[in-house]
C-alpha cells in the first residue's frame, strides 16, 4: 500500500522524543459528546477476562529495536475495545462497503463485522453498500444480519460487490446523512483509505456524529508494521498450485520453460513467498517487475502497468 493519508496527520509529542501518530477522535470536534459503558461489560464471555479492555493510552511502537540513547520514535494508537463507547447499541446504524480489487477473506471480514456488532454490541441495524463507493448514491443498500452472512466465508470475492472509481465525496456523505448511518466500515486498499479520509473530513466539516473505520485490504501484503495482511497466505498457496503445474509442463519437454504471472503491482511478496515455498526448490527465478506505464489509468486513477509483471520462472 502507498501512503493512505491525505488528511493532516495528528501528531502528539511525548518525553524522550516519543511521537504518537494518532487517529482523529469524535471529541476533537464534538467535545461535549456523552459516553456510555461498553456493552461487552455485561457479556459473560468477555467480562470475566481480566484486562480485556484496551487502556486509552496504550500505543504500539513502529520500530521494535531502538538504541538506549536514541529517540523512542513513532507510535500508533492501539486498537481494541474501550471501557467506554460513544454510541448506545440501539442508536447505531452501521454500513459496510468493499472497494478496489478482490482479496481472499473479504467475506470473512464482512461476516465478522456483522456478527461482532450484532452479538457482542447488540447492534441491529447493519446494511451493506452495493458495489463500492458509487453504491452509496447509485444503488439500494443490502440488509445484513448474522443469518444472511452465516455461510459467506465459504465463498470467494465479496458478497457486497466492489468497484474502482466513482468516489463522489458530497454524494456519498449526503447518502450517509440521509440514511441516518452513523458507523461506516470501509474495507479496501490504499486508494480506498484515501477515499475514507476524504469522507471523514467532510463528515467532520459537517459536524456529524458518524464514525469512519478503515479496514486495510491488500492481497500483496505491502503494509508496514503488521506481520501479514488477510488473503496473502491464500494467494501464496494458490500461486504454488500454478507454479507446480507449470513445473510439470516445463520439465516434460526439452528446453521447457514455465512462466507464471502473479499479482503484486508494486510489491513482489506473493512471487517471492510462492517461489521460496514451492517444493521443487531449485531452478526458479524471479523476473523483475515491469513498471513501465502505458500512460493509461484505471477508473480509480491508478497507472496501468505493462501486462507481464512480477513472475516466477520454473523449469
Ligand atoms: N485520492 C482519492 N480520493 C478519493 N477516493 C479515492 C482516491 N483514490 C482512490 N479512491 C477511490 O477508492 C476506491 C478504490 O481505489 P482503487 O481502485 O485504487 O483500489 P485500492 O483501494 O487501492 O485497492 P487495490 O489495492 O486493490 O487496487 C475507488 O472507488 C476510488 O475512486
Ligand atoms: O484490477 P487490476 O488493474 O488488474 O489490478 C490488479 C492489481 O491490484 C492488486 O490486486 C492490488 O494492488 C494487485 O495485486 C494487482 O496486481
Amino acid at each position: 500500500m502507498e501512503n493512505p493519508g491525505d488528511t493532516q496527520m495528528k501528531l502528539v509529542a511525548g518525553p524522550g522524543d516519543y511521537v504518537l501518530e494518532d487517529v482523529p477522535h469524535f471529541t476533537d470536534y464534538l467535545p461535549d459528546l456523552s459516553s456510555y459503558p461498553n456493552p461487552l461489560q455485561d457479556n459473560p464471555a468477555f467480562s470475566v477476562v481480566k484486562q480485556y479492555f484496551v487502556n486509552a493510552d496504550d500505543t504500539v511502537t513502529q520500530k521494535i529495536v531502538v538504541h538506549k540513547d536514541g529517540p523512542r520514535g513513532v507510535h500508533f494508537r492501539r486498537a481494541g475495545p474501550r471501557q467506554r463507547v460513544y454510541f448506545e447499541s440501539d442508536e447505531v446504524h452501521a454500513c459496510i462497503v468493499t472497494c478496489g480489487g478482490l482479496c481472499p477473506g473479504l467475506n470473512t471480514v464482512i461476516r465478522e463485522i456483522v456478527c461482532g456488532l450484532y452479538h457482542m454490541y447488540g447492534v441491529r441495524k447493519i446494511v451493506g453498500i452495493d458495489g463500492g463507493y458509487r453504491g452509496f448514491y447509485a444503488k439500494n443498500t443490502i440488509t445484513l444480519t448474522p443469518k444472511f452472512v452465516n455461510d459467506i466465508h465459504k465463498r470467494g470475492g465479496t458478497i457486497l460487490g466492489t468497484s474502482r472509481g466513482g468516489h463522489e465525496k458530497s454524494k456519498i456523505v449526503d447518502s450517509i446523512q440521509d440514511r441516518g448511518i452513523n458507523q461506516v466500515y470501509i474495507i479496501g486498499g490504499d486508494g480506498t483509505q484515501r477515499g475514507a479520509s476524504v469522507i471523514f473530513e467532510e463528515i467532520r466539516r459537517r459536524g456529524l456524529k458518524v464514525a469512519v473505520a478503515g479496514i486495510p485490504k491488500t492481497i500483496d501484503n505491502d503494509i508496514p508494521v503488521i506481520d501479514k495482511s488477510f488473503g496473502f497466505d491464500t494467494a501464496v498457496e494458490e500461486a504454488q498450485r500454478a507454479i507446480n503445474a507449470a513445473h510439470v509442463e516445463a520439465t516434460s519437454i526439452e528446453n521447457g520453460i514455465g512462466l507464471v504471472k502473479l499479482m503484486g503491482r508494486y510489491s513482489g511478496f506473493i512471487g517471492m513467498y510462492a517461489t521460496l515455498a514451492s517444493p521443487e526448490g531449485a531452478g526458479q527465478d524471479l523476473l523483475s517487475e515491469s513498471l513501465h506505464s502505458m500512460d493509461q489509468q484505471d477508473a480509480s486513477g491508478n497507472k496501468l502497468l505493462q501486462d507481464v509483471g512480477c513472475g516466477s520462472l520454473t523449469g
